[in-house]
């Protein structure tokens, strides 16, 4: 299946972003209070900016040109009320929306990263870490700045708008329907030039992504840059990114900028017909002075909001562009289904393969129609050349990926009827690489392990030892509480093979892995690692992929996995003459 979220297909990202509007407004549906009190001061304040032209026009016309200084005091003091009850409004609306906007954000984090947690192992593999990363932190604060700044903005300049537009009418329509003529321009250039100032931030967007995902690779990777002094390769490449980040922001910076001084532009022709016509139709006494001032207030009640619109609408075009590369990710399936759970068969091998083809992508096929039965309480080894698919075939069976065609089949069950929880009770996997997380041993240790989670370290010692680990444990300093920091770079790789040994054995699982999980350990400890696996539970079925063919003496069977087919390899030496005649084919 095809993750790779820069390369989802158009109608993909179609349907994704339906359906990812949706659940955007999902995540604020239950803010309907805060959103109908936020909309109602708005609404009060767009109100009070509407009569306050009004009333200063009627304070010309029916005191000034009189002489009633009482009633401009008079009119004056309700003006006064009037812009403390707007300052009041005003204050309320981006407090309620400050907090919807954080919530939100809140949310969205949150739903993003449960979905991350979700797919499958195929969707990292196609997707750089550093661009989700982005997209988690960057993108969605495009959101909250939205939300939290612009949207009531936005409602509460085009109620404005739209109460100055009907008064500018109203007091006259002749001159009303001249001043809303340039409006009409503006908003069929806004609608043509949306789409391309979408496209520009997402441009921008996509690139920050990259550039992300550009520092988080060489970050994770500088130890081998150090070593091989690839310093200016790295930098080159990282300039390259910046480089398209600038060229991409100066694009997106001139297409959200663009609407702003054609909009001020429009505004003054806009100034001018009014003051042209108005002052044309005071002279022929269809129109006061006072009536003009207000007329005045109206057009610039109508263009400023038009005006500040236009920041607004391409701070929208962000948002939406930001909010596609996020419903990318939201409405992802992963494909990894869970089938209805089904009674496992007695009698069943433990794990077995049936007619089984897999490829991670579609083009190219790794195993070919394997067919391979694991019985409880066995040791199996898979031995082959580099890249001939051993770690391919453990993780189908650790169902970390599945089979394109054909079948894994667990204690007799389709394995897909397991929930993840049953599957990894079952089955433990140490990888090549094994991965700590920045804490301590105990904590490394009782990873994904809730039986011993509440033990004191006394009582998980004692564990330890009863399970025969103690002497492994004893090669850490500070015991269970030895830091592991900076996620497992404190300690040495055979420290952390050793961690993750006892991980997976502590868990107990009905089939252990082992993927070349003692290439880093002394021959000592791995000779003590491997008394350890002939203690496990006699049902244990192991399963180890090593290169050392020592480490697989004692196997019960052996496979040689060689382009993308699983055969027996029946004993040691006969392996080993296969692994030969391998190597002297490919040389
Ligand atoms: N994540 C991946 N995406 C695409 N191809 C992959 C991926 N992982 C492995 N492959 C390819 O699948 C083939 C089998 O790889 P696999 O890791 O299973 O071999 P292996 O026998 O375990 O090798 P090694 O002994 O080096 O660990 C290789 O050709 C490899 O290039």
């Amino acid at each position: 299946m095809n993750y790779n979220l820069n390369k989802l297909g158009a109608a993909q990202q179609k349907t994704s972003t339906l359906a990812g509007v949706k659940k955007l407004l999902q995540l604020i549906a239950h803010e309907k209070r805060i959103l109908f009190f936020a909309l109602a001061a708005i609404l009060v304040n767009s109100t009070l900016s509407l009569l306050i032209p009004l009333i200063i026009g009627h304070t010309i016309d029916s005191y000034v040109q009189q002489k009633n200084f009482t009633g401009v005091l008079h009119n004056a003091a309700i003006l006064l009320c009037m812009f403390l009850a707007a300052l009041f409004t005003s204050y309320m609306q981006t407090t309620l929306m400050g907090g919807v906007g954080q919530r939100m954000l809140f949310t969205l984090r949150n739903s993003i990263f449960n979905k991350l947690q979700q797919l499958p192992v195929g969707f990292f593999n196609q997707n750089k870490a550093g661009d989700l990363i982005s997209r988690v932190n960057n993108d969605t604060d495009k959101l909250n700045q939205f939300f939290s700044q612009s949207l009531m903005q936005f409602i509460g300049n085009i109620s404005i708008m739209i109460g100055a537009g009907i008064f500018l009418l109203i007091i006259n329509t002749r001159l009303g329907a001249a001043t809303l003529v340039p409006a009409v321009l503006i908003l069929l250039l806004t609608l043509a030039l949306s789409p391309w100032i979408k496209r520009k931030n997402a441009l921008n967007l996509k690139s920050t992504g990259n550039m992300s995902a550009e520092i988080q690779e060489s970050l994770n990777n500088f130890k081998v840059i150090i070593a091989f002094n690839r310093r200016d390769y790295f930098r080159k490449r990282f300039d390259a990114a910046n480089r398209e980040n600038y060229r991409t922001a100066i694009g997106s910076g001139l297409a959200n900028n663009v609407f702003v001084p054609v909009y001020g532009f429009f505004a003054s022709v806009a100034q001018l017909i009014v003051l042209a016509f108005g002052i044309y139709l005071i002279t022929i006494g269809e129109f006061s002075i006072g009536l003009l001032i207000s007329y005045l207030s109206y057009a610039n009640n109508f263009y400023n909001p038009l005006r500040q619109l236009a920041a607004l609408w391409t701070n929208f075009q962000v948002a939406m562009a930001g909010w596609d590369r996020i419903s990318q990710i939201l409405s992802l399936e992963p494909d990894l289904p869970q089938l209805p759970a089904a009674t496992p068969e007695t009698g069943a091998p433990l794990l077995e393969f049936r007619n089984v083809h897999f490829g991670y992508d579609e083009n190219r096929e790794i195993l070919h129609n394997i067919s391979f039965k694991l019985e409880r309480g066995k040791t199996y080894a898979l031995v082959g050349p580099t890249g001939g698919g051993k770690t391919t075939t453990a993780s189908l069976i650790a169902r970390l990926y599945d089979p394109s065609k054909g079948q894994v089949l667990l204690n007799g069950t389709d394995i897909r009827t397991y929930s993840p929880a049953a599957r990894s009770h079952e089955i433990g996997f140490i990888l090549q690489e094994p991965f700590l997380f920045t804490g301590t041993v105990k904590d490394n240790i009782l990873y994904g392990n809730n039986r011993y989670e509440d033990l004191s370290n006394k009582e998980l010692e004692q564990v330890i030892l009863d399970a025969g680990l103690g002497s492994l444990l004893a090669i850490f300093e500070s015991g269970l509480d030895t830091k592991v920091a900076s996620g497992g770079d404190s300690i040495s790789l055979g420290q952390k093979q050793l961690i993750a040994f006892m991980r997976a054995v502590l868990r107990d699982p009905s089939l252990l892995i082992l993927d070349e999980a003692t290439a880093n350990i002394d021959t000592i400890t791995e000779k003590l690692l491997g008394e350890i696996l002939g203690k496990l539970p006699e049902t244990t079925t192991r399963v180890i992929i090593a290169h050392r063919l020592n480490t697989i003496e004692n196997a019960d069977e052996i496979f040689f996995v060689n382009s993308g087919e699983v055969i027996r390899a029946g004993s040691l030496n006969d392996a080993i003459d296969l692994l030969l005649k391998q190597k002297r084919q490919s040389s």
